[in-house]
């Protein structure tokens, strides 16, 4: 169906004819009219099939218009007035006028010099696509598929019009997004009026330079990817530069001081500062598409929708060693990132998660290197050198960056703002924005909860607190001990029950003096970090699905190696002996203050058992999978005193209750807990809710069910296990992936 009747395209260059090729090639446009200012373009244009028929100047074919028809301006920007006077001497009224300038400012003050307003019949718009071709010979129909249009309506706009001329773009397979006008100039300078510039003036600097005659020979990949853009449109360009003249001058001037640094750095043999920029800009451009692609100018962690698809049955063979532990990353980029000196790190935990974390010290001005192959060098600035973030910084998926850091930052002299995927945005986050305001920190989230975003405003004087947690949480626990380092005092933390004590040990590596008696831990502010070497255990949290694996399916002999056995961590292998799982720990030793083993698991018949409360917090990451070896048990199995799983990326105890019932297993959700009895697992499709352990544990369940199980929206398992599919389908599980 035709999106438009008749579109008077004027200017024949790539852009004008590509949208012209487009809309023609995929039967949306009844005619095309080309306006050129020589006959050759015309008659060539005419040729290809391009137009329908063309003219000299616009009020040669105005006649044939009628109200609805569209008039596309794609000139050089600064003859865009010229061709909006010529608009408003012949155009009949009800014609839509849009142009495919990069600078929409100046389109829209011409607009207003020839119309005293801008009309509701012109839609500003800018079709980020392009290539250093020029011409109708350089037209391409697809150019525009999956490119983003940015249109720029005002108040003016007529709402018709607009409609028009989204559907124009989108009849081409573009992606059609609005903006403020000025944003649009200002994000434009910097992304693309900048660059140009930059490569213009490096190539013709190389050009005129004599003692380099022979560069252009001798250039290759880097020079060419570099400058390819050169090769663009000289005089569209010169318009471009002087129709956002004030946003390109700020971009110039913000690059220029920028690489006057860098000269400076060159200079003095500043290896901390080159390395930071060069580690910060890699960092940048490898996420580039994850970070950015599809998602216009809002940075946003972008997830594939993935599903697994499990078939059944199955048994887990072999040895493997999962990815190294999530809370020790976490902590080892933080403390790192405090400490006097350069620490280095192996087996750090490349999942999203951890590389939220790395991702915000790096906003915050710490050089960190990596990771590579798990192995990460972080150049610490000590307690006092954090630099203010530009922007917020985003946490992902991860509730221990979020509440860690709040520690941290309420410590520190500037302002920041934390913000998270959608997961993350409705966790509660005052259980640490309480105890921070009782130091005397600024802090505060959003309603009776607490949601993020969490903003603290810094250059407070956090005093010490001895503090008791309402809940057994590590991540409170660390986030007032991490506070603590900038009080003026002793800080203290008493917790319910013991839970995981990485941050303890870990501060102590750094040289710090922490005291624990009984639930109770405490340190002084004010002393320092000392940068040192941390070896990351792999995770047992990562392990526990494939100890549970090991467990349910017959026939199965799986060693885990270099797994972390802190005793405030393993509640799975307690609880899953409880339960009669055939578990043998060897190789125990200690690396950098962590315990560590390989950890054997050979099938055992398990049985149903009251699991005891004070293994809850020894295992709280492994309940999910923990209900699938209940499901999988002879007899019932009861959990209580595990609220805590209700606030986790997912209500952990609803979201499991819902998919074991789907599969066909008793399972009755309690306000602490849940009740399962075991039975057979049966087939069908369950939810994830988007939370890693539970796609995780329904790809276990599946090598006891009686037939496919679909799991879906997997994204997320790579914020806590990478490469989960990979080992799964290695050691003998049925899994294949499928990604959109
Ligand atoms: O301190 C940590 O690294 C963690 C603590 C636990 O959270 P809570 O403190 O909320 O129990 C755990 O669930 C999380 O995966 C990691
Ligand atoms: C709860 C978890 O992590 P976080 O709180 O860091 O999001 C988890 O990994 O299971």
């Amino acid at each position: 169906m035709n999106v438009v009747n008749t579109l008077v395209v004027v200017g024949l260059g790539l852009i004008g004819s590509s949208l012209a090729a487009g809309l023609k090639q995929r039967g949306r446009v009844g005619r095309v009219l080309g306006v050129a200012r020589r006959t050759e373009t015309l008659q060539e244009a005419q040729s290809m099939g391009i137009i329908d028929a063309g003219a000299l100047s616009l009020s040669e074919l105005s006649g044939e218009l009628v109200p609805g028809d569209v008039v596309f301006i794609s000139v050089p920007t600064l003859a865009v007035e010229s061709v909006l006077d010529e608009c408003k001497a012949c155009l009949p009224a009800g014609i839509i006028i849009t142009d495919g300038a990069s600078v929409k400012g100046s389109v829209l003050d011409a607009a207003r010099r020839v119309w005293g307003v801008v009309p509701p019949e012109l839609v500003a718009g800018h079709p980020i696509a392009g290539s250093e071709k020029s011409g109708v010979s350089a037209c391409n129909p697809d150019l525009y598929v999956n490119h983003r249009v940015i249109l720029t309506p005002v108040e003016e706009t007529s709402i018709g019009a607009h409609q028009k001329v989204t559907a124009l773009w989108q009849a081409v397979e573009a992606e059609v997004l609005n903006m403020p006008v000025d944003l649009h100039d200002d994000v434009l300078a910097a992304t693309s009026h900048l660059p140009h510039a930059i490569a213009y003036s490096l190539v013709d600097t190389l050009a005129h330079d004599s003692d380099n005659e022979d560069i252009f020979r001798y250039a290759a990949g880097g020079f060419r990817d570099f400058t390819r853009i050169a090769s663009s449109d000289p005089v569209m360009w010169h318009d471009i530069m002087q129709a956002n003249q004030a946003s390109v001058l700020d971009a110039i001037d913000l690059f220029s001081a920028n690489l006057g640094r860098l000269r400076k750095a060159i200079a003095t043999d500043d290896s901390e500062y080159m390395l930071g920029v060069f580690t910060r800009a890699k960092e940048a451009r490898d996420h580039f598409t994850r970070l950015i692609n599809k998602q216009a100018f809002v940075p946003k962690m972008q997830s594939k929708e993935v599903t697994y698809v499990m078939q059944p049955g199955g048994q887990v063979n072999g040895q493997i060693r999962v990815p190294g532990d999530k809370s020790i990353s976490h902590r080892s980029i933080m403390l790192g990132s405090l400490a006097e000196g350069v620490t280095e790190v192996e087996g750090f935990l490349e999942g999203e998660d951890a590389l939220a974390t790395l991702q915000a010290f790096r906003d915050m001005g710490v050089v960190i290197e990596g990771p590579n192959n798990g192995r990460v060098k972080i150049h610490g600035v000590g307690l006092h050198g954090l630099q203010k973030p530009a922007g917020p910084l985003y946490l992902g998926n991860s509730g221990t960056s979020m509440r860690l850091l709040a520690g941290i930052l309420a410590g520190q002299p500037f302002d920041t703002v934390l913000t998270g995927d959608e997961s993350l945005s409705k966790r509660p986050m005052n259980r640490v924005v309480k105890p921070l305001l009782s130091m005397g920190a600024r802090i505060e989230a959003e309603g009776e909860k607490g949601f993020p975003p969490v903003k603290i405003t810094g250059g407070q004087s956090l005093r010490a607190m001895d503090y008791t947690l309402p809940m057994a949480s590590a991540q409170v626990k660390s986030c007032v001990l991490l506070a603590g380092l900038y009080a003026d005092g002793e800080t203290s933390v008493t917790e319910p029950a013991p839970t995981r004590d990485h941050t303890e040990r870990m501060l102590r590596g750094f040289g710090y003096k922490v005291s624990s008696e009984g639930p109770k831990a405490s340190l002084k502010g004010g002393s320092s970090l000392f940068a040192t070497q941390i070896d990351v255990p792999a995770d047992i949290s990562s392990a526990a699905f494939f100890m549970v694996a090991a467990s349910i399916a017959p026939g199965s002999d799986l060693t885990l190696t270099h797994v972390g056995i802190n005793p405030t961590r393993i509640g799975i292998i307690n609880i899953l002996r409880l339960m009669g799982a055939d578990i043998t720990i060897s190789n125990e030793r200690e690396v950098g203050g962590e315990p560590v083993a390989d950890i054997r698991v050979q099938h055992a018949p398990l049985k149903g058992i009251q699991i005891p409360e004070d293994q809850v917090p020894l295992a709280i990451d492994e309940c999910p999978v923990l209900f699938v070896a209940a499901a999988c048990a002879e007899g019932t199995t009861v959990l209580t005193g595990a609220e805590e799983l209700r606030v986790k990326e997912s209500d952990r105890i609803q979201c499991m209750a819902d998919g074991l019932i789907t599969l066909g297993i008793k399972a009755e959700p309690t306000p602490d807990g849940i009740v399962i009895e075991g039975g057979q697992l049966g087939q069908g499709t369950v939810e994830s809710y988007g939370d890693h352990r539970i796609a995780m544990a329904f790809a276990v369940a599946s090598l006891r069910s009686s037939g496919p199980i679909t799991i879906l929206n997997c994204a997320n398992v790579g914020t806590s296990f990478p490469n989960f599919a990979e080992l799964a389908q290695n050691v003998g599980i049925k899994l294949t992936t499928q990604a959109q």
